[in-house]
């Protein structure tokens, strides 16, 4: 369960990449008045909210002065003294950004030996229908909970970072389609809001962004796979898209954190998109205009932004998969711009990734590269990724998933990885049975992470397999799969070449991929011929 916590007794319910049922938020608004809480904040659209906004809200100050702290925990242990103290560690959660593991091992710790709990039974329900204070008497003494337009707060944040202005030009030219699909998910209450009310965006432009519990059925994953509406309309779909697709469309995961990014029967990988942001946004939005302070991105992602923080001479960090990790650089004013390949792209206007924000920033380029053309040819999508490997080079990837392992079997594989690492000679002999037109690997490991901020040091994250070539085999397990194990399988190639640029990349990798299945054993492993999901 994810709350941000204020501090001294205030309480903000807010997202944290969850959804709040109707329910959960008056368990928690319950358990919070009889908990000494003075004010739960519940953003109307925090309903179903997306981080975004938890990051947003923590401006908020409240009747007595205190002010958000950001983040996350249920306090279930009755504790007058404020749930900061309640771990023996100072949680420093002001950045309102995701736990880091210090803290969420403490948690869990601390549940292990939760005996009772206190609430407010009496307390009546709290009308989220309607944006306003209303005070009541809890058990601990006065207690008020303010339901608040959190569109608003978050439209204000965009504001000061994007040139609505020029947006508005693109978007409401009739030479620029845009298509946003918000899969059902929460990013439907902030696209209407920016998209149409703000930039001009016809209302046909959007497609599922009713936000619904049960995401009207889908599973709200913005991928090639689950995107079906969104991949057919920009004539990506194995069928003819009816007519001429839109320029630009974009998807939404359910709590908006993360996108996808397409153009006209083109698609931006997760991985690209990051580095291409990097590359035009002192240009194209006005919050950089001073320049970056630097660029990350998760280990697995493609080294694309490598190459273009190498080239504009940026800091530049590589970290395990999952979004804390940038928030310590960011609050160290170390990092401007990251991503990773599973779909997140954010930068440090908040302490989580936005998938709305990542939008925006797409048409800021586009908005930035077609300023004097609006009345001619447009520069496209897929020119922009064109360009970009024109000057970058281009990284092929792909990701293989296998889903639903047997977790013994997934460990076996990891181990078996782990032990070959230790004479590159059989490896490269290994590889050159499989195919001779595969580069040696010059260096093997797993990747440990040592936080240039907090020293901490994080190990095991991943089995790496580093080319001559600059090719890179990555073997993870999965952090987030909910059945056996889920094996992560990343392959990735570099090429200059401009002659061997723009292939379809599972073309391009078929040799890698043949050497990463081989290697790994994967079928023996597994009892798997094929991966569950490609991407
Ligand atoms: O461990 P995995 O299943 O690959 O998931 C990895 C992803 O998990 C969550 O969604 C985190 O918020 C992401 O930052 C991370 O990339």
């Amino acid at each position: 369960m994810g709350l941000s916590v204020l501090v001294g007794a205030t309480l903000v319910v807010s997202g944290d990449g969850r959804y709040y049922s109707k329910e959960a938020i008056q368990i928690i608004t319950k358990m919070s008045a009889a908990n000494g809480v003075r004010r739960v904040w519940i953003g109307q659209n925090g309903l179903l909210s997306t981080p975004a906004v938890s990051g947003v809200i923590r401006e908020r100050v409240g009747p007595d002065g205190s002010k958000a702290t950001g983040a996350f925990i249920l306090t279930a242990s009755h504790n007058p003294g404020g749930p900061n103290e309640d771990f023996g560690i100072k949680y420093n959660m002001e950045n309102g950004g995701p736990a880091p593991e210090g803290i969420t091992n403490k948690i869990y710790e601390y549940t292990t030996t939760i005996k009772e709990y206190f609430i407010a039974e009496d307390l009546p329900d709290v009308d989220i229908t309607t944006t306003g204070v209303t005070n009541f008497t809890g058990p601990e003494g006065p207690f008020d909970v303010e339901v608040f337009d959190s569109a608003s707060d978050y439209v204000k944040l965009m504001k000061s970072i994007f040139d609505f202005e020029s947006l508005r030009k693109l978007l409401s030219s009739p030479k620029f389609t845009f298509c946003y699909d918000a899969l059902h998910g929460v990013g439907g209450a902030y696209a209407k809001r920016i998209f149409v009310d703000e930039l001009g965006a016809q209302e046909s432009s959007l497609i599922n962004c009713i936000p619904k519990e049960d995401f009207g059925g889908g599973h709200p994953d913005p991928n090639l796979t689950y995107a079906k509406e969104l991949v057919a309309r920009m004539g990506l779909g194995k069928s003819e898209s009816q007519g001429e697709p839109p320029e630009f469309g974009a998807a939404a995961d359910g709590d908006a954190d993360r996108n996808m990014i397409l153009g006209k029967r083109f698609f931006v990988t997760p991985s690209d998109s990051v580095a291409i942001i990097a590359a035009n946004a002192v240009e194209a939005i006005p919050y950089f205009s001073a320049g970056l302070k630097g660029v990350a991105r998760s280990m697995p992602t493609s080294a694309a932004l490598d190459v273009v923080a190498k080239s504009l001479n940026l800091k530049f960090f590589e970290v395990p998969t999952g979004w804390k990790f940038f928030g310590n650089l960011m609050d160290a004013g170390l990092c401007s711009v990251c991503g990773e390949e599973s779909f997140g792209t954010g930068s440090d206007h908040i302490r989580e990734k936005d998938g709305i924000w990542a939008v925006l920033a797409w048409l800021s380029i586009l908005a930035y590269k077609n300023k004097d053309k609006l009345e001619d040819k447009l520069v496209t999508v897929e020119d922009i990724v064109r360009q970009h490997w024109s000057t970058y080079g281009c990284h092929y990837y792909t990701r293989y998933d296998y889903e639903n392992v047997d977790a013994g079997a997934a460990k076996e594989l990891m181990a078996y990885l782990v032990k070959l690492q230790s004479s590159l000679s059989e490896v490269n002999q290994l590889i050159k049975e499989v195919r001779t037109d595969v580069s040696n690997v010059v260096h093997a490991d797993e990747f440990e992470y040592k936080d240039s901020v907090d020293g901490s040091i994080s190990s095991h994250q991943g089995i790496r397999y580093l080319f001559e070539d600059g090719s890179r085999l990555i073997f993870r397990l999965s952090g987030t799969g909910s059945e056996g194990a889920t094996i992560r399988l990343y392959i990735e190639q570099y090429e200059k070449d401009p002659s061997k640029i723009g292939r379809l990349s599972q073309d391009a990798l078929a040799p890698l991929v043949e050497v990463a299945l081989k290697l790994s054993k994967m079928q023996e492993f597994t009892g798997r011929s094929s991966p569950t999901v490609i991407t």
